[in-house]
Formats: C-alpha cells, sequence, structure tokens
C-alpha cells in the first residue's frame, strides 16, 4: 500500500495550460494537503493514465485542444463510472454548467473560485469517492467473511462475531486518512484496536499515544502542538509537539470525552483545516498524522448533554467502532483465561496448572467492570499465589464476591426475575432448583456443586437424598 498519501486513491489534473498544472499542483499539496496527484496536459492522453493508475477523482478542465473537457467527461463517466469528476473551467456559463453536472461530473467551478471554496469542493468529492470506496468494500467483506491481514490481530483474542466485524470493518477503513473513534468500556482493548488500525494503515511514522484526560486547554495546545523557544515564561528550547513526533504516522487521544470545550475548538480546527500553530509561531505546519480518538464515555449522550462539540463530534465518528464489554463476549473468556493464565507462567517462569472447570462458569456469571484488562490482573495474580497442583478458585472468587458485581438475569432491569402474573415458587423449589443447576455445572462431582452453593457436602448429599426421596 502506498502508505502517507492522501487520498488512497489517485486524483488526476487535466489541463492544457501547463503553469496552471503547476500551480495549482501546489495549491493542491501545500494548502489542501492533497498529495496523491497525476497530471495530464493533452486530454487525448487522459483516458490511458487513467487506466495505468489507481486513479478516483478527475479535476477536469473544459476548453482544450483536439478533445474537449466534455467529451472526455463523457468517456468517462461511460468507461469509468466508478470516477468522480469534477469540472474546473474558465467558462463561467450556467447552461454549461448544468450540462456537465447531467454527464455526471460532481461539481462546478470556474477557475477563479476562491481557493478556499474550490479546497472544500475537492475534499467533499474526495470524502464521497472515500465513502462510495468503503461501502463496497464492506459488502465485499462481509458477504465474503473474510479478513486480509489476520496477522495484525493476532493480538487481540476472541472469537466473538462482534469482534469480528469490527477487525473487517477496520480493514475496508485503513487506507482513508479520516479519525476514527473508538469507543468502549474501560479495559475492552481499544489501545489495542488502535495500535492495529496504525499497522493496517501501512503509515510510515510512529503510534504516538496522548491521554487527554485532565490536560488544561493551554497544557493540551503545548502538548500537541509544541512550541517555539521564548513562548512563554520558562520555554527557554524550541519543543516539537505529539503531532510532530507522530510524523506520518498516527496519533491516537485517549480520552476524548474528557478533553475541555476550548481544548475541542482546537482540536476541530486542527481536523478542518490540517493545519496549527506551535505556540509563539505565526507560521502554521501541516498535521500528516491520521488522528484516533478513543473514549469509554458515550459522546453521542455528552454532545447532546451539551458538554462536548456536536460539530467535532460528527467529524470524529466519521469512522466509528465500539468495543463490546467481555461480559458480552462471553466466549471469549475460556480463551483469554487460557491466553492470561499462560502469558502470566512464561513471565513467573512457571508452568501453567491445570483450571478447574467451575472456574469459566464462575467467570461467565460475572459482569467484569473492568473488562479484558480485569481478567488478565486476575489471572497474573492467581498465578502468582498459585502453590498446590490446580489453580486456586480463591483470587476469582474474591474479585467476583467484593465487586458484587453477579450477572443478575442478564442484567436487564426490565425483566423482572419472577413473571409477576405468575405465583412465586416456594423457598423449597428455589433451593432445589439451584441445587440442580449446581450439579449441572459441576458435571455431577458433589464436593465442586457444594463449592458453588457455599455449604458443605455433607449438607449437600443430604439435600439430594431428601429430594429423591
Ligand atoms: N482481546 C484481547 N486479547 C488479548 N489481550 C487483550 C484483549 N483486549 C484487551 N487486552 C489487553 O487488556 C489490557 C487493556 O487493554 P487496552 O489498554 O487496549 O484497553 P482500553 O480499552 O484502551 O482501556 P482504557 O479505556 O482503560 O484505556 C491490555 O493489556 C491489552 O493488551
Amino acid at each position: 500500500m502506498s502508505s502517507n498519501l492522501y487520498p488512497a486513491f489517485g486524483v488526476l489534473l487535466v489541463d492544457d495550460e501547463a503553469s496552471f498544472l503547476r500551480s495549482f499542483s501546489l495549491i493542491l499539496e501545500t494548502q489542501g494537503g492533497i498529495n496523491h496527484l497525476y497530471q495530464c496536459q493533452d486530454s487525448r492522453d487522459a483516458m490511458q493514465v487513467i487506466v495505468e493508475n489507481p486513479i478516483g477523482l478527475v479535476l477536469l478542465d473544459l476548453t482544450m485542444p483536439h478533445l474537449s473537457g466534455e467529451a472526455l467527461l463523457q468517456q468517462i463517466v461511460e468507461e469509468h463510472p466508478d470516477i468522480g469528476v469534477i469540472i474546473i473551467s474558465g467558462l463561467n456559463q450556467l447552461e454549461t454548467a448544468v450540462n456537465c453536472i447531467r454527464l455526471g461530473a460532481y461539481d462546478y467551478f470556474i477557475k477563479t473560485t476562491e481557493e478556499n471554496r474550490l479546497l472544500d469542493g475537492i475534499h467533499r468529492a474526495i470524502r464521497m469517492q472515500e465513502m462510495r470506496l468503503e461501502n463496497l468494500e464492506m459488502r465485499r467483506r462481509f458477504l465474503s467473511d473474510t479478513l486480509d491481514r489476520p496477522e495484525v490481530f493476532a493480538d487481540i483474542i476472541t472469537r466473538d462475531k462482534g469482534m469480528r466485524s469490527v477487525f473487517q470493518y477496520l480493514e475496508t477503513v485503513s487506507a482513508s486518512s479520516q479519525p476514527v473513534l473508538i469507543t468502549g468500556e474501560s479495559g475492552t482493548g481499544k489501545e489495542a484496536i488502535a495500535r492495529a488500525i496504525h499497522t493496517l494503515s501501512g503509515r510510515r511514522g510512529p503510534l504516538v499515544c496522548v491521554n487527554v484526560a485532565g490536560l488544561d486547554d493551554n497544557i493540551f495546545a503545548d502538548t500537541l502542538f509544541g512550541h517555539q523557544r521564548g513562548a512563554f515564561t520558562g520555554a527557554d528550547k524550541a519543543r516539537a509537539g505529539m503531532i510532530d513526533q507522530a510524523g506520518g504516522g498516527t496519533l491516537l487521544l485517549d480520552e476524548i470525552g474528557d478533553l475541555s470545550l476550548a481544548s475541542q475548538v482546537k482540536l476541530l480546527r486542527l481536523l478542518q483545516e490540517g493545519e496549527y500553530y506551535p505556540l509563539g509561531s505565526d507560521r502554521p505546519k501541516r498535521i500528516h498524522a491520521r488522528v484516533l480518538v478513543a473514549t469509554h464515555q458515550d459522546l453521542d449522550q455528552k454532545q447532546r448533554d451539551g458538554e462536548f462539540r456536536k460539530d467535532l463530534y460528527y467529524r470524529l465518528r466519521t469512522h466509528q467502532v465500539e468495543l463490546p464489554p467481555l461480559r458480552q463476549r462471553q466466549g471469549d473468556i475460556p480463551l483469554l483465561l487460557d491466553h492470561f493464565l499462560a502469558e502470566a507462567a512464561e513471565d513467573l517462569g512457571r508452568s501453567k496448572p491445570p483450571v478447574p472447570k467451575e472456574l469459566v462458569a464462575l467467570l461467565r456469571n460475572y459482569a467484569f467492570p473492568g473488562n479484558v484488562r480485569e481478567l488478565r490482573a486476575l489471572c497474573f495474580d492467581a498465578l502468582g499465589r498459585h502453590r498446590g497442583s490446580v489453580l486456586s478458585m480463591d483470587v476469582f472468587r474474591q474479585a467476583v464476591g467484593q465487586e458484587g458485581a453477579i450477572l443478575e438475569s442478564e442484567a436487564d432491569p426490565a425483566m423482572p426475575l419472577f413473571a409477576p402474573d405468575q405465583p412465586l415458587p416456594t423457598l423449597q423449589e428455589v433451593a432445589d432448583m439451584l441445587v440442580a443447576e449446581a450439579m449441572e455445572r459441576a458435571q455431577g462431582n458433589q464436593s465442586r456443586a457444594s463449592r458453588l452453593l457455599g455449604i458443605s457436602q455433607p449438607a449437600l448429599s443430604k439435600r439430594l437424598k431428601k429430594s429423591q426421596s
């Protein structure tokens, strides 16, 4: 993949004026941040350039010798309907403009149009093209249920369908330069996902992570944008900001839900204009890194409550992934348990002990407020304390007990435990049901079942005999 090029597809500029090709390419690169450019001065060569290169958007002049822009537009629309075309003409004629749009052009600008408006129109067309291509790609992946680069996700242990869809989606949007909003409860693996996005993008440059929670506006600006020498008292040396350090790589802004409103304005401007000013400098710098943001908060709710800017929210969620909490992917618990125990064993230079079967059952009923990170910590703690032959469940039982976070009938408060229109079962009936469930989970082993029920094994045996008599 061609990294550090924006957009991921090529933009072809067709104009018979060499000076316009030169000057406009420079504007596109320096002010528009568009650096995946092809030029064509003879319109008769344009179709060949399109065939030989990954062109996604054509910026087309109209008045050209040999083959007019309108004729070329027709040809492109017929033979390459997936390519977008914007007309940039010296002619200010409504009729011609209407005709070009009818033929299939995205937009029509005259060459004297203000540069910013022209660039906005081109950025809009690029975004439309990106979305169209992403859409096609997503359909292809979902239908074939494939991952092109499964190795990128090797460290993220899962067999959950929702997580697999997240991986497929990320492969689809990996080439885009737009931000990705990664949401999910604490410890669900947002940073791990950010690493995968960075690897998938093939960008040259590092992944730089900044936790923006608790940064006041000045520190936020200094951290991201850096400063010039003498920018403020104590700034005795110039310092590069994180944007600079990320270069053409990826910048992850973690805990974005905690960003102050003043800093939100700065971030929005950075994303809209692609430029920033180091503190104390009046010369703008361009951002080349792709921005990812992560939060465990509900940004949608925050923007509705007026705590997060709407415009920034919509900009950030151009691409969005929501990582499910661990309690909603219970199938992953045995895999993760195995993975983390093996990791802990290697870390501690021990061999991995056998795990009691009831452990998975215990954990499946736990809400895991700290998600995967919590399970990992429990595994390391349990192995650190391990003495006997089979892994003790004490550490896990303690966590489950302390948090009081056992799932209550799938934690749906709207769902009552007993149907209100039915008579309640008796205590004896409930006790019998519990005993039966424990025996099933313990696969008939009475001593395990008694531990699940919190009673002694002789007490369980007595109950079983009584209920069978
Ligand atoms: N599916 C997974 N497989 C293996 N390890 C995982 C998985 N998900 C998370 N982890 C590990 O769990 C820990 C927490 O993950 P991570 O830091 O990515 O979570 P997070 O969502 O960014 O948390 P926070 O919101 O607190 O920043 C890390 O050690 C990470 O490697």
